[in-house]
């Protein structure tokens, strides 16, 4: 019988044990950057690590630690001072500020979820945490809701707002329920390591055939399942938004079920001392284990290849790192597009499928705002009432629009919860609304600053009128960042938040999981399976660390001949469907 073409296994896979000898790697990898740059090339014996990763967002730290946890050498490169990417910090004058990330999942104690609890262990560290029990007040036209830690109490509230539809917002809700509890019933790992499917669909066969029906599937589809209230439908358009920057008919179920029902699991926990502490805590375990190494004002220019494989990578200053393994955590774009890290010659068609079916979210122009409690004419005391984190529309049709702060508005108010981060009787509030790098492009420095200033006044304005009269005298100072910081700081392409369909896709049937069709190079965090969030980069960090460890033979796999033609088929069937 002879196979069709794509069913058969790629000879790159084959090809990724035979052991090119480590010596003739590294004089290939210093004579091409002897060719390409300046000839001042630092070569140490301690730059030649088993996986070298590129970026420290939470995928490539939970990729290293779970990599160093197998016994791997583990080198991190990060371009920036601190760890974290889009989870990192900054002080200013006794307050500590969330770059990013603030409403953090994945911090639960129980169930298998709970994956940044879980990156934490691998590398024998842990976060104290403080449970916040409210995940979002929603302020939107004729609907103000609470999402309640406790799911009774959520449910109460928003059956009091819609009671006709009663029996489908219940209906809708356990759906996701049934994708959480069956993914929450298994071991999180590659979906592309046959050996680890085969054995998690024989211990676990209902969960495992519960999630096929879901993977291909949207949010938005299942909610007219059950919905058809109008408003309600926009509800749950928002409530897919607010994390996913796309409405329900884009959203993959898996991830609608993962976020609707682990805030009521394993909640809403935010790490005390601020959201930098996670990575913190990540690179310290790292580090603590044999061999691996974090280093920081290290930007990577390219990947290193010998033949089709690739084999290191080359710094900004020239230096090279040699490994067996590469993985970026720069966003796909960064990574494969015209001024990537690949050059063009090794970018394979893959890619251009990928960009074919996903496009770039827009980035925020975010506020970070230091702010005196005596002054506000409203109680910051979480006993009151007053909650963390606020969803504000004052108009259905500005969903989707984005310009001059009259959009969708974010707001993480983290001192709610942890005093520690801000001095006494101060809080900090982010404050942020979706923006478009374009917007933003060839301003002089005066107009920059100006149209940063003019879309400050007017968030401050609006949150003034509804919702924290007396905040523009409590001001003591504000940051503003626009697409063009995100861009500057956190190394993302056009500053963007991540990758989102294009078009109404079959939900997360053609994410890319972590193998590129590079032989030796792999990516992590939100460009791959199953998308942006903290608790989802570390789920695809956790994913690249198998997927290299069995590579790497530092797990147990089938024979390699096996493994590679099931990776193949398993690949090159989920692309067909
Ligand atoms: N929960 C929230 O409130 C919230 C808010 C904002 C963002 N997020 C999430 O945070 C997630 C981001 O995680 P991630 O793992 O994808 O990565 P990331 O973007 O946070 O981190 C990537 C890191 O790689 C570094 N980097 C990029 N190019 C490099 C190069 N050439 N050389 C060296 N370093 C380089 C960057 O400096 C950055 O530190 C996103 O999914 C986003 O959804 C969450
Ligand atoms: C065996 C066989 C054959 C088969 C089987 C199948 C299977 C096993 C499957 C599986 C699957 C899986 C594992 C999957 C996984 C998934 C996951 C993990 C997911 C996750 C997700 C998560 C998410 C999405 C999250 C997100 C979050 C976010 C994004 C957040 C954000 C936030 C924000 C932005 C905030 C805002 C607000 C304010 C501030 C107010």
């Amino acid at each position: 019988m002879v196979l069709p073409a794509f069913l058969l296994p790629s000879p790159l896979h084959l090809r990724f044990n035979s052991s090119v000898s480590r010596n003739k790697l590294r004089r290939h990898v210093i004579a091409s950057a002897q060719s390409h740059t300046a000839p001042s090339i630092q070569k140490t014996e301690s730059s030649d690590v088993d996986v070298v990763v590129i970026g420290s967002g939470i995928g490539a730290l939970t990729a290293a630690a779970d990599l160093a946890s197998k016994g791997a050498s583990v080198g991190v490169l990060e371009r920036y001072l601190i760890p974290g990417g889009s989870s990192g910090y900054f002080v200013r004058d006794g307050y500590t500020f969330d770059a990013g990330a603030s409403m953090i999942f994945g911090f639960g104690e129980r169930g298998t979820t709970n994956l940044l609890t879980r990156a934490l262990a691998c590398v024998g560290r842990k976060q104290e945490t403080v449970a916040d029990p409210v995940q979002v007040r929603y302020h939107l036209p004729g609907i103000n809701i609470r999402v309640h830690q406790q799911y009774e109490r959520f449910l109460e509230e928003l059956i009091q707002r819609f009671p006709a539809e009663e029996n489908g917002i219940r209906s809708f809700y356990a759906e996701c329920w049934s994708v959480f509890n069956s993914l929450n019933a298994m071991p999180l790992r590659s979906l592309e390591e046959p050996n680890y499917l085969l054995r998690v669909f024989f211990a676990h066969p209902l969960p495992c055939l519960n999630l096929l029906r879901y993977i291909a599937r949207n949010a938005g589809d299942i909610a007219r399942k059950h919905i058809s209230d109008k408003d309600l439908l926009r509800f749950i358009d928002m409530e897919c938004y607010s994390w996913s920057v796309v409405p329900a008919d884009l959203t993959p179920m898996i991830n609608a079920g993962m976020v609707f029902s682990d805030r009521h699991y394993g909640g809403i926990n935010y790490p005390v001392g601020g959201v930098g502490k996670i990575s913190q805590e990540l690179v310290r375990g790292i580090e603590d284990k044999p061999g691996c190494w974090v280093r920081y004002g290290a930007r990577v220019t390219r990947v290193f290849f010998e033949g089709d494989r690739a084999c290191g990578v080359q710094l900004a200053n020239g230096s090279v790192i040699t490994a067996r393994a590469v993985i970026s955590n720069a966003t796909r774009w960064d990574t494969f597009g015209e001024r990537g890290l690949v050059e063009s010659q090794h970018v394979p068609p893959s890619e251009h499928r990928f960009r074919e079916r996903y496009v770039k979210s827009p980035s925020f122009c975010s506020a970070h705002i230091a702010v005196r409690e005596t002054d506000l004419r409203v109680s910051m005391r979480e006993d009151d009432g007053m909650d963390c984190h606020h969803i504000m529309l004052d108009d259905w049709n500005e969903l989707e629009t984005a310009h001059d702060g009259k959009g969708t508005l974010f707001v993480s108010i983290p001192t709610v919860l942890d005093k520690s981060i801000a001095p006494e009787g101060k809080h900090i509030f982010h404050v942020f609304t979706p923006s478009w790098m374009d917007e933003w492009q060839g301003l002089s420095k005066q107009d920059y600053e100006a149209k940063k200033q003019s879309i400050l006044e007017l968030m401050i304005d609006r949150l003034e009128r509804t919702l924290f009269p007396g905040l523009k005298e409590a001001i003591e100072f504000a940051e503003v960042g626009s697409p063009r910081t995100h861009r500057r700081f956190l190394g993302r392409v056009d500053g963007s938040y991540g990758p989102v369909a294009k078009k109404k896709l079959k939900g997360l049937l053609s994410m890319p999981f972590n193998r590129t069709d590079v032989d030796g190079l792999y990516c992590v965090g939100d460009s791959t399976f199953p998308g942006q969030g903290l608790n989802a980069t570390a789920f695809s960090g956790f994913a690249c660390g198998h997927r290299v460890a069995a590579d790497l033979g530092l797990i147990e796999t089938l024979p390699k001949p096996v493994d590679s033609f099931l990776t193949d088929l398993l690949s090159k069937t989920r692309l067909q469907l």
